[in-house]
């Protein structure tokens, strides 16, 4: 069976559509975005509608500095330079009669999405079309911690990929990740702030090469710096 597109359209429809705009409070109903079900190299059986009931964004738990840096951003979106990546919560089936499968489903959460307030990923991020470049402020919560006082570098690597992921699909194609390399060069304090710059270095066919650094907010510490190559679904392919 051919993999449906249709349902990976309107999801990047969803992405790219919204701009900068009011800050929602937390738990506003986001708009309806529809994906592909099990979409993966395995092949894809069907696809359902899903829906998105909550879009996810700036929480009281924010610090100072974080909230700056969205407000400072939120204003580069006013000339239209700049779009604010919307972020889920959660995605829930929208059918009725949901299969046992699908009532599994209904208990997902996206991962980066996935703690309380607080206590896990706080991020925002903003994409230049431009420039094909997405910035993400990263403020990692204490359920985060790897070495006493420290950001776990999974959880860097799992917001690195995300932000190259994003950087990749705001192009207008649905990605997955096939690679990503990543050089940890400075522990992160648990609790600061830090900035993801990413940008899509090339693109060849379905590959996006995309690479990404992380630096503390006033620029002067190199964190991390990471390469992943990001590939769209063929859609010929079972
Ligand atoms: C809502 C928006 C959210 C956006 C953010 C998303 C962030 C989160 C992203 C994820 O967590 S994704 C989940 C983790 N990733 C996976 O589970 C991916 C598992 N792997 C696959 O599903 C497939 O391998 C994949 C779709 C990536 C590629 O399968 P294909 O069958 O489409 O690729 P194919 O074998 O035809 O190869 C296409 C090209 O890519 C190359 N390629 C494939 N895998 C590669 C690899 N791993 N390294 C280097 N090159 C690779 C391959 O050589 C070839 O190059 P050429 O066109 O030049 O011949």
């Amino acid at each position: 069976m051919l993999r449906s597109c249709a349902p990976r359209l309107r999801t990047l429809g969803a992405l790219r559509g919204l701009t900068g705009g009011a800050r929602p409070a937390v738990g506003d109903a986001g708009p309806a975005l529809l994906i592909p079900q099990g979409f993966s190299a395995n092949g894809v059986t069907g696809s359902i509608r899903l829906e998105i009931p909550s879009i996810r964004d700036w929480t009281e738990s924010w610090s100072k500095e974080i909230r700056l840096l969205f407000d400072q951003f939120m204003k580069k979106c006013e000339d239209g330079s700049w779009k604010r990546v919307p972020s889920y919560r959660y995605i829930s089936p929208q059918d009725s009669k949901p299969t046992k499968e699908e009532g599994q489903m209904s208990r997902a959460r996206i991962f980066s999405r996935s703690y309380d307030d607080g206590l896990g990923f706080e991020f925002v991020m903003f994409h230049n079309d431009v420039e094909k470049r997405t910035v993400c402020f990263f403020q990692g919560g204490p359920h985060l911690q790897g070495p006493s006082g420290l950001l776990h570098g999974g959880a860097l690597a799992t917001m690195i990929d995300v932000t190259g992921g994003v950087t990749a699909v705001m192009t207008g194609e649905f990605v997955m990740t096939a690679n990503l390399n990543i050089n940890f060069k400075r522990p992160i304090p648990l609790g600061s702030v830090i900035v993801i710059n990413s940008q899509i270095d090339k693109v060849e066919g379905r590959k996006f090469f995309v690479s990404c650094d992380v630096q503390s907010v006033d620029e002067k510490t190199l964190y991390s710096n990471a390469t992943g190559l990001f590939i769209s679904l063929d859609p010929e392919k079972k």
